[in-house]
């Protein structure tokens, strides 16, 4: 007999059987996946092969041809563009390369950004975001413009303003892509060990495999569909 799957157990967000092609090119083709509430996974792929375009459609800035995005059981890539959008800023955090942050505000103005947004009071908002610079190494960058940080600072001043929010799922795209491979590393760890803390699922998107090896699974993109690479650990 099987056991029904427990709602701890039930994906925070799943992509099913999507495909996606821009003109004649098919990046995607029935590529399924399930991201578990709380785990941390990397895409991994050569050059074009959809990493990014995955991305975009599981955070609902995409939408497919065809398939399902559910998060939380709701099929967001059924929803208009408006109620994307909201979703995105409430349950989704994100994270780039690099410049991301607005460079004329100080790094608590950047990480209280999102809260602003979202309607909090501005001083609510710095103080959510001020607990979230010793968590990330970066106590008493408070008040530095991204211009007057290192490159691994910044980035995280913009983890903590993808995760001050609370956000289920964090999306990140080459996150340590412009850092040296030890700034990588410690950048990585902050990063896992925080939407962890936080109950945050993780989407690392990668070239890297040291930086994949910092995630619980890695998937690979191969022609189109989506290959488990590593065991659930
Ligand atoms: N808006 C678009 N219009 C047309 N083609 C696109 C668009 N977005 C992506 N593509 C194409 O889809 C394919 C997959 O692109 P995608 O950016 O998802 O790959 P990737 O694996 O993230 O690549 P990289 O590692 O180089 O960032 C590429 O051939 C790309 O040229």
């Amino acid at each position: 007999m099987t056991t029904p799957q427990s709602t701890a157990d039930a994906p925070v967000l799943a992509g099913l059987e999507l495909t996606k092609s821009y003109g004649t090119n098919t990046v995607l083709h029935n590529a399924s996946i399930a991201i578990r509430p709380q785990e941390s996974l990397a895409v991994m792929g050569p050059s074009g092969s959809g990493k990014s375009t995955l991305l975009h459609i599981l955070s609902g800035i995409v939408k497919p041809d065809s398939g399902t995005v559910l998060f939380r059981g709701q099929p967001i890539h059924t929803w208009k563009e408006s109620k994307r959008t909201e979703l995105r800023r409430t349950a989704f955090g994100f994270v780039f390369q690099a410049g991301q942050l607005l460079p004329e505000l100080p790094a608590i103005e950047n990480v209280a950004l999102p809260l602003i947004l979202n309607g909090m009071p501005i001083a609510a908002a710095k103080a959510q975001a001020a607990a979230f610079f010793a968590p990330l190494g970066i106590s008493g960058l408070e008040m530095r413009r991204p211009g007057e940080m290192s490159g691994g600072q910044a980035q995280r001043v913009a983890i903590a303003r993808a995760l001050v929010a609370r956000p289920a799922v964090l999306f990140a795209d080459e996150p340590t892509g412009a850092l040296d491979a030890h700034t990588s590393a410690e950048v990585m760890r902050l990063l896992r060990e925080t939407s962890r803390h936080m109950g945050t699922a993780l989407v690392v998107v990668t070239h890297d495999s040291d930086v994949a090896a910092f995630c619980d699974r890695t998937i690979g993109v191969h022609e189109g569909t989506l290959v488990e690479r590593t065991a659930q650990k």
